[in-house]
């Protein structure tokens, strides 16, 4: 459904020369520099599997998703999609079986109601009135956004208007999704809110989810799989229990006291009242005298201190 063989993509940037000599010498011949953002990338994904796409800052995870979805071409290598279409060829039968929610751009128009948006895309897919009607009640319903259909786009929300943003990603009920960053700035209880309809919307028509997040709350919530990359290279893919076990080491120590420890000792977090964890599996490091300790567990690190060990550990060895 979804596969890419060695893809690659290097950005062109131009340096500047200095001084008067140097503008000079740039108008003639500009210096090009490439940055390659994606290398060698192979993976591939199945029709109706929610893929978490993850990785630090400038990994390029917002470049293959506009890869994938064609806004921009391989400069090596093989994208396709679906049938076998290369995405970049922009094929009308291509772009109507996918949606696409970019965190940072928004389809709605600020000073008209999110259904005006709604209106037009229903023109440019050709979604029949009767499926459109349908699926604006079903879907403002489950994301409870009904009420803010018809007002201005400037007066809602932007946890409202990222729900809007989702419908309309999928009015059309493309195969695939793509989401970069869907909650970023969202409160917890829309979080919930879109993890529930995502996952209702993906059982119900079987859509294909591609999702990039630094929430890893969204990836534990959502994702069967994920891709992990690092500097434009994939440094895993599978399932998430898999990542944890692969990379998760016994080496986080919780600690309950009787009592809370005033001041707190520089190797303790504080996870509640009388609960400390330390970053370490040696109980001799527990700065608290034994008659305060109820008890120590060792614990497996977490989805986060996992991702920032590996992504630590990649940054060391470049
Ligand atoms: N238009 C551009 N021109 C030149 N280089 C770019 C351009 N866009 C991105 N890059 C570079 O490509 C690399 C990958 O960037 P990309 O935005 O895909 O990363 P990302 O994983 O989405 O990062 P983030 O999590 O910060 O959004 C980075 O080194 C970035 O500086």
């Amino acid at each position: 459904m979804i596969q890419a063989k060695d893809a690659s993509f290097n950005y062109i940037s131009y340096t500047k020369g200095t001084g008067l000599t140097g503008t000079l010498k740039d108008f003639f011949k500009r210096n090009t520099k490439k940055i390659p953002a994606i290398e060698n990338l192979t993976f591939s994904i199945n029709p109706g599997e929610v893929i978490g796409l993850l990785g630090p800052n400038g990994a390029g995870k917002t470049t293959l998703i506009k890869m994938l979805t064609g806004i921009l071409p391989v400069s090596s290598g093989k994208i396709s999609l679906l049938e076998n279409i290369d995405p970049f060829k922009k094929e009308v039968k291509y772009l109507n079986q996918i949606g696409v929610m970019l965190g940072q751009k928004s389809q709605l128009i600020w000073d008209l109601p999110p259904m005006d948006t709604l209106l037009m895309l229903r023109e440019i897919y050709k979604v029949s009135p009767e499926d459109f009607k349908n699926r604006i009640q079903y879907l403002a319903g489950l994301l409870s956004v009904k009420k803010q259909l018809l007002v201005p786009v400037r007066k809602l929300s932007l946890g409202q208007r990222t729900k809007f943003e989702l419908i309309c990603a999928i009015i059309h009920y493309p195969k695939i999704l793509f989401l970069d960053e869907p909650t970023i700035g969202i409160d917890v209880s829309s979080q919930e809110n879109i993890y529930k309809f995502l996952k209702k919307i993906n059982t119900e028509t079987n859509m294909t989810i591609v999702l990039t997040s630094h929430n890893t709350k969204d990836i534990e919530a959502l994702a069967q799989r994920v891709i992990v990359i690092s500097h434009g290279k994939k440094l895993f893919e599978g399932t998430t229990p898999s990542l944890t076990s692969k990379f998760a080491s016994n080496d986080i120590l919780e600690i309950t006291t009787k009592e809370p420890i005033i001041p707190l000792p520089n190797n303790m977090t504080q996870l509640s009242d009388t609960k400390y964890q330390i970053n370490d599996k040696n109980t001799s490091l527990i700065p608290v005298p034994a008659k305060q300790i109820i008890s120590v567990q060792q614990k497996n690190s977490d989805l986060d201190t996992i991702l920032i060990n590996l992504f630590r550990s990649e940054s060391d060895e470049i």
